[in-house]
């Protein structure tokens, strides 16, 4: 059993959500975008902030994964599951919940460069700029961490967690 701590509460998770939304409508007006969610961790983030979204938008969900069942990056990434259209053209706004070395959205943003949409932003819940070795460009950031393991509001520890409705870390 985990003996977890309060990090972030749901209260304020949800107050900063809603400010990354207002931004993000104010930044993208006129436009039309494609939010996509990398799976698993960033359904929650992406479902509460698609709410606070005002421009057009469609949903997409790419499975990727690094981490499998570990702590550490593995630097291997692997997709899992790829979008169901064409983005040639389109603003594509990219929603992870954390970013930790970096390598995964290093290497999903060059993937889909290739695909040439008009342009691709990053907006992160969470950032944990220490453990960073990846020099990706976030537009975005919900909260700047410390170098700590997180679990919760989508974050796993063994697949477990994700529901929670903040974000903790072990107490141990
Ligand atoms: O910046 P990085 O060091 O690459 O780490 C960040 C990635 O790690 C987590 O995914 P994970 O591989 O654990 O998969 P999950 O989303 O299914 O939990 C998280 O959701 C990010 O995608
Ligand atoms: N659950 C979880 N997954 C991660 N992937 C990269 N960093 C983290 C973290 O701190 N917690």
């Amino acid at each position: 059993m985990l003996n977890l701590e309060t990090l972030i509460s749901e209260a304020d998770l949800q107050k900063r959500i809603k400010e990354l939304g207002t931004e993000i409508t104010k930044d993208y007006e006129g436009k039309e975008i494609v939010v996509l969610c990398v799976l698993k961790g960033g359904v929650m983030f992406m479902t509460d902030l698609a709410k606070h979204i005002g421009v057009p938008m469609k949903m997409e969900f790419m499975v990727v994964s690094s981490y499998g069942d570990e702590y550490r990056s593995s630097g291997v990434v692997k997709i899992l599951k790829d979008l169901d259209e064409p983005i040639e053209g389109k603003h594509i706004l990219i929603v992870e919940d954390i970013i930790d070395s970096g390598r995964t959205l290093q290497y999903l943003s060059n993937i889909l460069s290739e695909r040439k949409p008009a342009s691709i932003k990053i907006c992160t819940l969470l950032d944990k700029k220490e453990e960073r070795v990846s020099d990706v460009e976030v537009s975005y950031i919900g909260f700047p961490i410390g170098n700590e393991f997180v679990i919760g509001y989508g974050l796993d520890y063994k697949q477990y967690y994700r529901n929670l409705p903040y974000i903790a870390v072990n107490k141990e």
